[in-house]
């Protein structure tokens, strides 16, 4: 477990003691907003009335639109969710300024099991969605981790997850887009229909328009997730097998790796199966009372050249294995609440966690953010797979934090923000995510992950934009293509007018 550098007295007893405030008062206030949206979503569901309500709550959004226009646009607009709800680590300062437009579409329209879609508004969550698709043996082709992640911010930023070496990122299964634009109109985009909108909405941070609802693609699914483990010393065998693994033609349809150090690290390899075989036991992680998979993961290193023979295999229910870091929030709970993982812990409050990221942010102390802010590191950054080696090695001279998630994922050859340097159909890169505290010595904030992003702009890769980006508005454009986006903006009505660039919204000026 890793502690954070304190400086005062004060930031110390803040920053120890801050489970006192998460389990005496976040996690009961968790708990009833819990039981308050699934009574909700029950409720809408059994009286069908999400479909029905859908176009009244659409022309909501236009009237608001309207009524900026009419009042003569004197600000830029952005949606009305306040930032203490979102997933990304900063409170947007643009949100103070901006007129904020409601966006409040929270439901699940319509399973088509015929077409194998779902069509659903922004704010439905990741938790809801493998809830609902679930009981008809359905799930998302791409489920990204964190269960309170939505289908709006996914679009609009991106989502990656362990089956994205087959499917690509969230984008690449969002078959439609419906949008209100600044003109106040709807439209829908599709790669027939409005290609240019429709290739530009992702990584747009909602500066095209405003989303109201989405086709996605689902898939079938089944009821286990047979999970092998593969573990390693040598930090080149382990890239070699994770390329290997993730170019596959035939691939396993879950990969993840993840590092615990510079050489060691586990590869895991899955595949859905409608029953667990012999080969291995049942593991149920999302047991109120089991332990942290991560803490689970790194136990399989001891088996390294062991029996080279035996492989170690566990099969996981579906949900569990999607949602397999919300409880420990990947490994950033361990700072929050150091004795999470302890069992007495687990067997007496195990069922409440994880305490909801939005009232963990709610409730920050400033001192805790600036702690974070000099002595923490969150940053995904996206590399063609080929650089995977390089790319630990200068993560490790510059942050050294473990553990490291290791996701591979393929970028199609499609217009937009994410333009790959290639001619090929699809490139894979891997995202590279660092969560926790830096030990690399001379490690200071801007420096450091600056030197990171000009590494990463200089192997063709991306950095996700959740995070701090300390680039520059060069830099920024030079990493991700503006061609298409320019274009779109320019060609709708009133866009500049309503809307900052994506630099604008992302930049940590705007992000403080
Ligand atoms: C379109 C849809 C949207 C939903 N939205 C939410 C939501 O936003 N939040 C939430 O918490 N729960 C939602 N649910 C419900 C939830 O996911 C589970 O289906 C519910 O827990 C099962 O309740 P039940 O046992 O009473 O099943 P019942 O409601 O009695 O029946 C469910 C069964 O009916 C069939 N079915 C019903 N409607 C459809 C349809 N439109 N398309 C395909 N098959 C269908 C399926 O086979 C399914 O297994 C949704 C379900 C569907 C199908
Ligand atoms: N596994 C993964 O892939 C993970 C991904 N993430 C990242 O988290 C973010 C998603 O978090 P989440 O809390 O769901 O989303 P956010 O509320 O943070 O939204 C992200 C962006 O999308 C815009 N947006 C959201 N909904 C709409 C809408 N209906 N219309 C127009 N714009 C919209 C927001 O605009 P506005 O600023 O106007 O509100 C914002 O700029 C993404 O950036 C994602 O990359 C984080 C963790 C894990
Ligand atoms: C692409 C993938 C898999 C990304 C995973 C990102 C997670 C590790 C991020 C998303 C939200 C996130 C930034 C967050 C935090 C940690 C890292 C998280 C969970 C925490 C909980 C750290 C503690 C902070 O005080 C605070 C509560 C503000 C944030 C909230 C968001």
């Amino acid at each position: 477990m890793t502690t954070l550098p304190t400086e005062s007295l004060t930031e110390y007893i803040i920053v120890e003691y801050r489970w006192v405030v998460v389990i005496f008062a976040l996690l009961p206030m968790s708990l009833f907003w819990k039981i308050w949206s699934s009574l909700r979503n029950y409720v809408v569901f059994k009286l069908n009335s999400a479909p029905k309500m859908h176009d009244r709550k659409v022309k909501h959004v236009q009237k608001q639109v309207k009524d900026w226009l009419v009042n003569g646009r004197k600000t830029k607009l952005c949606t009305a969710r306040p930032t203490w709800q979102t997933m990304s680590f900063r409170q947007g300062l643009y949100k103070k300024s901006f007129t904020n437009i409601e966006v409040n579409l929270v439901d699940v329209l319509e399973v088509d099991t015929k077409n194998m879609t779902v069509r659903c508004e922004p704010l439905v969550t990741m938790g809801q969605l493998s809830r609902t698709l679930e009981p008809l043996g359905l799930a998302l082709a791409v489920v990204p981790e964190l269960d309170q992640l939505t289908v709006g911010g996914l679009v609009m930023g991106t989502g990656v997850e362990t089956s994205s070496h087959v499917h690509g990122l969230f984008q690449h299964i969002c078959l439609q887009y419906e949008l209100v634009l600044a003109d106040g109109s709807v439209v829908t985009c599709s790669k027939d229909e409005n290609p240019d909108l429709f290739y530009a909405v992702p990584w747009s941070y909602g500066t095209l328009g405003f989303l109201t609802s989405v086709v996605i693609k689902v898939i079938p699914a089944k009821k286990y997730v047979r999970l092998e483990y593969h573990p390693y010393a040598k930090l080149s065998e382990l890239a070699d097998r994770f390329r290997k693994e993730s170019l596959d033609k035939e691939p396993h349809q879950f990969i993840e790796a993840l590092l615990f150090t510079k050489d060691t690290g586990v590869v895991m390899l899955g595949d859905m199966v409608d029953e667990p075989g012999s080969d291995g036991k049942v593991n149920k992680i999302g047991k109120w009372y089991s332990e942290w998979f991560f803490v689970q993961v790194q136990r399989h290193l001891k088996n390294y050249r062991k029996d080279i023979s035996k492989i170690v295999v566990e099969y996981i229910p579906l949900r569990d294995y999607y949602h397999r870091h919300t409880k420990s929030l990947f490994w950033e709970l361990q700072d929050i609440v150091p004795f999470g993982n302890s069992a007495w812990f687990r067997y007496l409050l195990g069922w409440l966690m994880p305490p909801e990221v939005s009232l963990l942010k709610l409730t920050q102390p400033r001192a805790i953010a600036e702690l974070y802010e000099r002595a923490h590191v969150i940053q995904d950054m996206l590399v063609p797979v080929q650089h995977l080696d390089d790319a630990v090695l200068t993560f490790h001279k510059e942050f050294e934090v473990y553990p490291i998630w290791l996701c591979p994922f393929k970028v199609l050859n499609n217009p937009g923000q994410l333009k790959i340097k290639c001619d090929d159909k699809w490139q894979m890169f891997v995202d590279i995510g660092v969560y926790g505290v830096p030990k690399a010595k001379g490690y200071e904030t801007v420096p450091s992950t600056r030197r990171i992003e000009s590494f990463v702009t200089s192997r063709d890769g991306f950095q996700m934009l959740y995070a701090d980006t300390y680039t520059t508005q060069k830099e920024f454009r030079a990493m991700f293509d503006h061609t298409l986006y320019d274009a779109v903006r320019a060609r709708l009505p009133h866009c500049t007018d309503a809307f900052p660039e994506i630099y604008g919204k992302v930049n940590r000026n705007v992000r403080k």
